[in-house]
C-alpha cells in the first residue's frame, strides 16, 4: 500500500466484466487506481492496483454488487482521505440524460427505469451508485452517460426502419462507449487530427465503433442496446432480426433465455466454445479459438467499412479498449485487410504498440490511444461540484 492517503474524487467504471477505479487529484492527476477483471461469467474476480496490489476474490459467483463494497472499504478508502465526489459511468441515458448529473432518489429512479435496455450493464451501474453512497454519505455522487456523447448523431442514423411512432416512443439507436469516445476526442489534437474524420474502435469486453468528424459522434455501430454493431466477448452484436425471433420461438417463447443468450453466452464466448476473453483465444491452439478471433476481425472490418462509408471517407483509425490496445495481431489482421482504405501497418511498430501502427509512407494512419473513461468521469465530477 503506498504511504500517502489521496485526496481528491473518485472515479467508478463499472463495466460488464469489470470495475476501473481512479482517485484523481484536484488537477487531475491520477493518484491510485486499479482494476477488478473476470467478474460474472463464473470466474473468479481478481484486483490488480496501480501500487502493485493484486487479490482473488473469494469464490466464483461474485458479482459487481458483492465485489464493490468490499473494494471501495477495504481497498479505496484506506488510501483516500477527503473524497469530496463520486463519479460513476453509467451506460444507459435512454432520452432523458444527454449530460452529467448529480444523484438524488428521482435520479436514481430515472436510471433504474432504464435497466430492460442494457441488463448486462445497468444494474452494475446502480449497484456502483448504492455501494459508494453508502461507504460514503453525504458525498455527492454524479452519474455520467455512455450514451450522451452521440446525443447529436444525425437523425436519419438515430431512427430505425420501423414506423416512426416507435422513434417517438424512445425506440432509437444511442450508441455506447461515450465516455470512452470522449477522451479519444479529446486526445485528437495530439495526434494531428483535428477536424479530421476519424473511425475510433472501443475494443474492450464490450466493443463498438464511432465515426467522429472533429472529435463530434456522428456514427456508431451499438444501438438501442449494447448488443448491436461487432461482435463482442460474450455478445454477438449485428444480428439478422429474424434469427432473433426464430430463437424466442426455438425457446418456447422464453424470453429470458433468448436475452442469456445474446447478452453472456455469445460472442468470442459462444463461439469459440473457451472463453471470452482475447488473452486466451489468442494463446490457444484450439481451431474453433482461431476460428472466433478470424470472425471477430471480420466483423470489425465490415463495421469499419460501414463507419467510412457514413463518414464519406477516413483520415484515421483509432483503436483503444483492452483488445484495441492490447492484442497486436487483432490490430494486425484488421489493417492487413484495410490496406485498400490507404492504410500500410508498420508491423514492429504495432508489435511494440508504438502510438502509430502505420508506416511513415502509409497514405493514412492509425493509433493506438489508451482508454481513460475515468479521467473524463472525474472532469465532469469536478464540473458539477464546481
Ligand atoms: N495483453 C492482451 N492481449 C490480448 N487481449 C487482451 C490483453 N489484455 C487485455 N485483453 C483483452 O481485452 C478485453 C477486456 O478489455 P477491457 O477494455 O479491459 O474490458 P471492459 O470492457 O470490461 O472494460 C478482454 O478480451 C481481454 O482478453
Ligand atoms: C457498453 C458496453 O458494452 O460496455 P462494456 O465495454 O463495459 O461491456
Ligand atoms: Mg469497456
Amino acid at each position: 500500500m503506498s504511504e500517502t492517503p489521496h485526496t481528491g474524487l473518485l472515479a467508478l467504471n463499472c463495466g460488464s466484466s469489470s470495475i476501473k477505479f481512479a482517485l484523481f487529484t484536484s488537477d487531475f492527476e491520477r493518484s491510485f487506481s486499479g482494476l477488478v477483471e473476470a467478474i460474472g461469467h463464473g470466474q473468479t474476480p481478481r484486483l490488480k492496483t496501480s501500487d502493485g496490489e493484486t487479490m482473488e476474490f473469494d469464490s466464483a459467483d461474485q458479482g459487481h454488487a458483492e465485489v464493490l463494497p468490499r473494494l471501495i472499504n477495504d481497498i479505496i478508502l484506506p488510501r483516500a482521505v477527503a473524497i469530496t465526489g463520486v463519479g460513476h459511468r453509467i451506460v444507459h441515458g435512454g432520452e432523458r440524460f444527454s449530460a452529467p448529473v448529480t444523484v438524488n432518489p428521482e435520479i436514481r429512479a430515472g436510471i433504474a427505469e432504464l435497466m430492460p435496455f442494457a441488463p448486462g450493464h445497468q444494474p452494475h451501474n446502480l449497484a456502483g451508485i448504492d455501494a459508494a453512497t453508502e461507504a460514503l454519505p453525504g458525498v455527492p455522487q454524479i452519474a455520467c452517460f455512455d450514451t450522451a456523447f452521440h446525443a447529436n448523431v444525425p437523425v436519419v442514423r438515430r431512427e430505425m426502419p420501423l414506423p416512426r411512432s416507435y422513434a417517438q416512443n424512445g425506440l432509437i439507436r444511442y450508441g455506447f462507449h461515450g465516455l470512452s469516445y470522449e477522451h479519444v476526442a479529446a486526445s485528437l489534437a495530439g495526434l494531428g487530427l483535428s477536424g479530421k474524420r476519424v473511425i475510433a474502435c472501443h475494443l474492450g469486453n464490450g466493443c463498438s465503433i464511432c465515426g467522429m468528424i472533429d472529435g463530434e459522434s456522428i456514427w456508431t455501430s451499438m444501438g438501442f442496446t449494447p448488443l448491436d454493431g461487432l461482435m463482442m466477448g460474450q455478445r454477438p452484436g449485428r444480428l439478422d432480426p429474424g434469427a432473433v425471433l426464430w430463437l424466442a420461438e426455438q425457446h418456447g417463447g422464453d424470453l429470458a433465455a433468448v436475452s442469456k443468450l445474446l447478452y453472456h453466452h455469445s460472442g468470442l464466448s459462444g463461439v469459440s466454445g473457451l472463453s471470452g476473453d482475447m488473452r486466451t483465444l489468442l494463446a490457444s491452439d484450439k481451431p474453433d479459438a482461431a476460428f472466433a478471433v478470424e470472425m471477430f476481425v471480420d466483423r470489425l472490418v465490415q463495421e469499419i467499412g460501414a463507419a467510412a462509408a457514413s463518414l464519406g471517407g477516413v483520415d484515421a483509425i483509432v483503436f483503444s479498449g483492452g483488445i484495441g490496445e492490447n492484442a497486436a495481431p487483432v490490430r494486425a489482421m484488421a489493417l492487413q485487410k484495410l490496406e485498400w482504405l490507404g492504410f500500410s501497418l508498420d508491423p514492429r511498430a504495432n508489435d511494440a504498440r508504438a502510438q502509430r501502427l502505420t508506416t511513415a509512407g502509409s497514405q493514412r494512419h492509425a493509433f493506438v490511444v489508451t482508454a481513460d473513461e475515468e479521467r473524463i468521469i472525474a472532469q465532469a465530477t469536478a464540473r458539477l461540484l464546481d
